[in-house]
């Protein structure tokens, strides 16, 4: 039977997403994005869910820097699923909004509620979790305790928590990317297509005046729509970045090597990182 991992444990926006995508699969839950990362390069298992852009917040830079620097695998789908964020309580909690002393979730759901945060829980501490399910979990494991965690309605179902407040993300059109990594799993996703994507990373030689301007126009010329670019450093030392570039379009044999030669020509090195299909869930 074909394995799925996904950032855990259960609960999570990941097993939401998995959930909804797949399903007859066999779901495998893991602590952190590097270590479903790594299982799928290992052959534990097949395929793995990990969490890539939120709409808010922005790329989640651990699945980047992890997938760049530490293990190479191909992205073969893309899955943008919507995300509702609430505030969970124990039932035994009795008091009201006021008088909640931490509040436990994943940074990225922290950093989607900040401005909820700031507004009604002014001195409540933050306590950053591996993920929202993570969270929800230790909250119904301390019920004696005055603490809320942010997570969806999944994790409130499978926690028995109690959602004080709900949709408390600071803005309402939020909507997180997540990609699915493979070697070499045929992928059944039945849902609708919403289009087809690439994804490039790009190196710079140094820092010489234009380069950035010359990527681009690569890609302007041969009228190749970007729907993202990133810098990350390369770690290399400051000042030292590598460009993840989104084209909107699958790759072909014309386009893409044109590219690759244009850029190479001027001391660049182009890797592509995945050519997938991106579909959109609705929950
Ligand atoms: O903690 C979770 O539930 C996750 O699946 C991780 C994650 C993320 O990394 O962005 C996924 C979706 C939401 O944006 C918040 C958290």
């Amino acid at each position: 039977m074909t394995t799925i991992g996904y950032l855990g444990p259960k609960g999570t926006f990941t097993k939401l997403a998995v959930d909804t995508a797949f399903n007859g699969e066999e779901k495998i839950s893991f602590n952190t994005i590097p270590e479903c990362i790594d299982a799928v390069y290992n052959d534990v298992i097949d395929i793995g869910v990990v969490p890539l852009e939120n709409a808010i917040e922005g790329t989640v830079q651990l699945t980047v820097d992890y997938l760049v620097h530490q293990v190479r695998l191909p992205v073969k789908a893309e899955i943008v699923v919507p995300i509702q964020q609430h505030l969970l309580v124990h039932p035994e909690f009795t008091g009201d909004l006021s008088e909640i002393k931490e509040v436990h979730s994943h940074s990225h759901a922290i950093a989607q509620c900040h401005q909820f945060l700031h507004e009604y829980l002014p001195n409540a501490k933050l306590s950053y979790s591996t993920s929202t399910g993570k969270a929800a979990e230790y909250v119904s494991e301390n019920k004696e305790l005055p603490i809320a965690a942010i997570g969806n309605r999944l994790a409130a179902k499978e926690y028995g928590l109690i959602m004080l407040k709900e949709n408390i993300h600071d803005y309402p059109n939020n909507h997180t990317r997540f990609i699915v990594l493979t070697k070499n799993k045929e992928l059944n996703i039945k849902h609708t297509l919403q289009g087809e994507k690439t994804t490039l990373l790009i190196t710079l030689p140094n820092d010489e005046s234009g380069a950035l301007h010359q990527i681009l126009s690569a890609f302007a010329w041969r009228k190749m729509n970007l729907s993202k670019i990133e810098s990350r450093p390369t770690k290399t030392g400051l000042g030292n970045y590598f460009f993840i570039i989104d084209v909107e379009q699958p790759y072909d044999s014309v386009l893409f090597p044109g590219v690759k030669a244009e850029l190479e020509a001027l001391g660049c090195s182009v890797t592509i990182l995945g050519t997938y299909p991106v579909f959109h869930m609705s929950l």
